[in-house]
């Protein structure tokens, strides 16, 4: 990416919702990579050099068609890649200005930090109240009843899900609907008190309702000034949720921007084919 487009993408103008400004602290960088690059089975490079940077109170969408690496990309922010063999992530990846892409870096720690939902819910085989409890605990961050349910109430208040489940906190989570399994995902990884949050196609599994409540919970999210970032194959869900946009293709990051940038006034011709449904 040349400066000026850093510049650009960093810097540029108003958010597609306008809500990035009522953020809580919308101008702290809190992820930022360095020439990040990934090569699976030592030899395939899925990702070429990338430089993107992630705020506080800001959602940015990672587009691009399948394949392009936007998933490989998301991965590398909370270290995952780490755990598929043969797979190495290059670069340096400063989170609060620290490398973490380093041998050192301790995951369990980094990934209290860093939570991520999956594109599938993926909730615990155990009650609504313990799926909230059960990272927390094993931290040893909660110290007797009380806490232990304020953190439910809240953790579910964020993720717009206490009204629906207040009732029945014992019963398995499993018996939850597709659509507030998500949400259960979502409060549980907010239950340790994140400062960002990656999303993977979090919504693609759902229906329409269930996924208006999910962008819209993490439209309201912005406001504690968590830095979220989310993969989605859906224009329409990019353009509604995030601030900023970075459009992938076939392993490089082409443009990033504001999303209304991004979507009226797109710069290279494989974004503009991409958003016109050229390909896709
Ligand atoms: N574990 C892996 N081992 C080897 N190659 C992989 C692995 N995961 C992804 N790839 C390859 O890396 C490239 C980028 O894949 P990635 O899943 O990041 O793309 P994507 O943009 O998220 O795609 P999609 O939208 O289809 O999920 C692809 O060529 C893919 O086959």
């Amino acid at each position: 990416m040349t400066d000026t487009a850093h510049q650009q993408a960093v810097y540029g103008g108003a958010s597609a919702t306008g809500q990035a400004a009522s953020a809580a602290a919308a101008s702290d960088v809190l992820l930022r990579t360095q020439d990040v690059t990934v090569t699976y089975d030592l030899t395939k490079e899925a990702l070429h050099k990338t430089n993107l940077e992630f705020r506080a109170g800001e959602v940015t969408a990672l587009i691009g068609p399948s394949g392009c690496g936007k998933s490989t990309f998301l991965r590398c922010l909370n270290l995952m890649n780490r755990e598929i063999p043969r797979c190495k992530i290059g670069g340096q990846i400063f989170y609060h200005g620290r490398d973490i892409n380093t041998p050192k870096e301790n995951l369990f720690e980094l990934r209290k930090s860093i939570g991520m939902v999956f594109q599938q819910p993926t909730p615990f085989r155990k009650s609504i109240r313990e799926n909230i409890l059960f990272a927390p605990k094993k931290h040893g961050r909660l110290h007797g009843k009380d806490e232990e349910d304020e953190l439910v109430e809240t953790s579910l208040r964020q993720a717009a899900l206490w009204d629906e489940v207040k009732d029945k906190l014992k019963q398995s989570a499993h018996a939850l609907s597709g659509g507030q399994q998500q949400r259960l995902c979502i409060a549980r990884t907010l239950a340790m008190k994140p400062d960002v949050v990656l999303y993977d196609e979090p919504c693609s599994a759902l229906d329409p309702i269930s996924t208006y409540t999910i962008e819209e919970t993490i439209r309201q999210l912005c406001d504690t000034g968590l830095c979220q970032i989310i993969v989605t194959h859906n224009m329409q869900q990019a353009g509604r949720v995030s601030d900023r946009t970075a459009f992938f293709y076939v392993g490089d990051m082409v443009e990033t921007g504001t999303t209304q940038q991004i979507f009226s006034a797109p710069r290279d011709q494989r974004l503009s084919d991409y958003l016109t449904g050229r390909f896709g």
